[in-house]
């Protein structure tokens, strides 16, 4: 596989304190990937490596096949674009005269302006100044200063955090109109996985500034365990019923439960009639990913 972006045993100290533990991602080349951790995880300090806005204490990562002390990773993270601080926008201007300004201050033309904000679907804001936007429609402008330099590696740090939603829905569609369209590789955490989860491609479970688990969202999607959601009349009987099948269940309320063990569903029927039990409804869920996340790291989330 080809790869855009790969640390090897990355390690940070403040102190005493180890904000990255030998940290190893390996982001695929044209990928979605998902950096998953709660927060003081780690994800900020990886990134500000990642983006040169900090160092290494120990450990190197490769960029385009450049090695982090190699004096062309200048040139190469010409190639990346981030979004990893709040950005500054200009309040009283539009989100053309926005970019405008950006490509002015940066030193590049401005030809790919009304693409760009095409891209970000800030196309139709008119005369509608950034201090009139939306949270979301802030982020995105955001993440359109980070598209004027035509990156083909973006990195976004929390960009659905706080937004209502609808902004998250609007995020979402346009990191995929990037990805599918544009084909830029992307670097985006968050601490919510379900929010990353119609998104990325590839993940990273970062706990302690250590990844626990790198997977793909197709073995993702397979890890997470299938259930089987019943609602009954009687989640008493239900519980004698299972326990005497050796079935692992959950039960939620008076009248529902979860079924982790693959079950036949006549048998259970009948076996629950026998005891004037009444199946009012059965239907397969995914477990969420949430809980695979917290069943990884364990504990409570914070956030
Ligand atoms: N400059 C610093 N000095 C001391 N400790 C720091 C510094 N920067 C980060 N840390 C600590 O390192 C840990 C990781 O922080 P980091 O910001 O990378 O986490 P995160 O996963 O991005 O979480 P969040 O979403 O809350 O920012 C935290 O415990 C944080 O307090």
């Amino acid at each position: 596989m080809d790869y855009v972006l790969q640390t090897r045993d990355l390690y940070k100290k403040y102190g005493s304190f180890k904000a990255l533990d030998n940290l190893t991602i390996n982001v695929p080349k044209g990928s979605i990937y998902g950096l998953v951790g709660r927060n003081g995880a780690g994800k900020t300090t990886l990134i500000r490596i990642v983006t040169g806005l900090n160092h290494p204490s120990s450990g190197e990562f490769t960029f385009y096949g450049v090695k982090n002390n190699d004096g062309k990773i200048l040139e190469a993270r010409r190639k990346m674009g981030a979004v990893v601080e709040t950005p500054s926008l200009h309040p009283n201007m539009t989100a053309r005269d926005n970019l405008i300004q950006q490509t002015k201050a940066l030193g590049i033309s401005d030809e790919k302006i009304d693409d760009i904000l095409k891209l970000v679907g800030l196309a139709n804001t008119g005369k509608k100044k950034a201090k009139n936007f939306s949270l979301g429609m802030r982020q995105r402008l955001g993440i359109a200063f980070s598209l004027v330099g035509d990156p083909e590696f973006l990195v976004l740090d929390e960009p659905i955090n706080g937004l209502d939603p609808q902004g998250i829905i609007e995020v979402r569609e346009m990191i995929t109109r990037l990805n599918q369209e544009k084909g830029i590789t992307i670097l985006i955490s968050s601490h919510i996985l379900d929010e990353l989860s119609r998104l990325a491609t590839h993940y990273a479970f970062i706990e302690r500034g250590h990844v626990i688990k790198e997977m793909s969202a197709e073995e993702l999607e397979n890890a997470s365990r299938t259930f089987v959601h019943i609602n009954v009349n009687d989640t008493k009987i239900l519980a004698d019923v299972l326990g005497g099948m050796g079935i692992e269940f959950r039960i939620c309320s008076p009248n529902e439960a979860d079924i982790y063990t693959p079950v036949q569903v006549t048998p259970l029927v009948l076996a629950l009639n026998d005891k004037n039990c009444i199946v009012n409804s059965m239907s397969e869920h995914h477990e969420s990913l949430e809980n695979y996340f917290m069943g990884l790291v364990g504990g409570v989330q914070n956030g």
